[in-house]
């Protein structure tokens, strides 16, 4: 772990991946200049800005005033905010949209949001033309710590999380610390999942830190700024050693194949936001290990001490509506987590820990254990 910024620094994470290595650049204040960055890395092009409803109320006319002050010519599209938009029918709204705009190969997509803008103006961008450059601009914390780094784009199948996609790689990232004070502290406490995830799965002295200083991240201030140049190097470390995740990138995903079946059991809804399944899926992957013998159990009761402590749900009973049919059962849940993308030959994958600070890939896990432990915490007291 580096010594916190200062808080006027604004940093540079290099993501290195050859002839596609990319910027991500952090720090207050830094959308102003995405202007003049745009047109430095790609002279006389053309851009269409794609962010949903909210963002836009915020974020839109300030971004589209440093790309015009670069001389930059823009269209916008604007989506319905959340995961309604990461379907089928928004990914057809955005792809017309952009063709209606006649953004041509050499252009660029800009994707102004959340993980769900960045995903899904990602896909779009993917498949456009077979495949036009973008930038993104995360407007949400987990956004700026995870999901506008690393090239995995998509949108969700009714039976299923991020089931379609592809691996596209942003040209540019551009997280202003500032514009994450008008993000909801529900939102922003979703996003700080994503946080403690990269302390649990690989940095136990990041975790240390975060038990100390969560709170001041939440304020604002250096220690925003550190939480997400330190997530935002451990990702990019782990994608440029892995883009296609054929190995350690699924470390990525721990708390991700109990948190992806808890969000579709849900419907995708805002009884349930992607982080918020993450802090659960955390820590059920926590108290399994813990069950296997593979931590103890006070390291685990530690991990859900420090979500719980940030203001996250971390059982199944948090979950509003829990009792309704679907969620309140171990075989309707083991059939959406056989769904996960980190299946083999039907065989569950599941990421665990070893300590805190070290994740594993634990492959073949066989399912009576798992459904066992679920039938185990679904009779857990509300
Ligand atoms: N591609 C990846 O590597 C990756 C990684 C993690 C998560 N994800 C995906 O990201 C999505 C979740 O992202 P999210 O949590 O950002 O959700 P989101 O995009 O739905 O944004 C959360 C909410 O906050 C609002 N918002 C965003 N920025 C704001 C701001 N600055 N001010 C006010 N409101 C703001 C949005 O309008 C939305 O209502 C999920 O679909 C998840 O699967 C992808
Ligand atoms: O970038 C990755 O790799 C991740 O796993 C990051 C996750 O936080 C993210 O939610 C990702 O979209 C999940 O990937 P998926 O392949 O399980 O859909
Ligand atoms: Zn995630």
């Amino acid at each position: 772990m580096t010594a916190p910024l200062k808080h006027s620094d604004p940093v540079n994470v290099d993501v290195a991946l050859g002839d596609r290595a990319y910027d991500i650049v952090i720090g207050r204040g830094v959308l102003a200049s995405l202007g003049e960055r745009v047109a430095a890395l790609r002279p006389g092009v053309r851009t269409a800005i794609v962010t949903d409803r909210t963002v836009a109320k915020y974020w839109l006319e300030p971004t589209e005033a440093s790309l015009a002050a670069a001389g930059i010519p823009t269209s916008r599209v604007v989506v319905e905010e959340g995961e309604i938009s990461k379907t089928y029918a928004g990914l057809e709204k955005v792809s017309e949209a952009l063709i209606a705009a006649k953004i041509e190969r050499n252009d660029l997509v800009i994707a102004l949001g959340g993980g769900v803008v960045g995903d899904l103006a990602g896909f779009a961008a993917a498949i456009l033309r077979r495949g036009v450059d973008f930038v993104q601009v995360p407007t949400s914390l987990l956004a700026q710590v995870d999901s506008s780094v690393g090239g995995k784009t998509g949108i969700n199948s009714p039976q299923g999380k991020n089931l379609l996609g592809a691996f596209h790689q942003p040209v540019l990232v551009i997280a202003d610390t500032a514009v994450l004070d008008t993000l909801s502290p529900r939102q922003f406490r979703a996003g700080y999942a994503e946080v403690a995830k990269y302390g649990v799965l690989g940095d136990e002295a990041f975790f240390t830190w975060l038990e100390k200083n969560h709170s001041d991240i939440f304020k604002g201030g250096s220690a925003r700024e550190h939480a997400i140049a330190t997530s935002c190097r451990a990702k990019a470390g782990v994608v440029s050693r892995d883009e296609r995740e054929t190995g350690e990138r699924a470390l990525l995903n721990l708390g991700h194949t109990f948190g992806h079946a808890l969000e579709a059991a849900t419907g995708f809804s805002d009884r349930l936001f992607h982080g918020e399944g993450v802090s659960i899926g955390m820590t059920l992957a926590a108290q399994f290990s813990a069950k296997l013998g593979m931590i103890g159990e006070a390291e685990a009761a530690r991990i859900e001490r420090h979500l719980i402590e940030a203001g996250l749900p971390t059982r199944l009973q948090d979950i509003a509506g829990f009792a309704q049919e679907g969620l309140a059962d171990a075989d309707a849940l083991m059939a959406l987590m056989a769904q996960d993308k980190k299946v083999k030959r039907g065989k569950l994958t599941f990421i665990l820990l070893e300590a805190v600070g070290r994740a594993v890939i634990a492959k073949d896990v066989e399912p009576t254990p798992v459904r066992d432990f679920l039938k185990e915490k679904l009779a857990q007291k509300a």
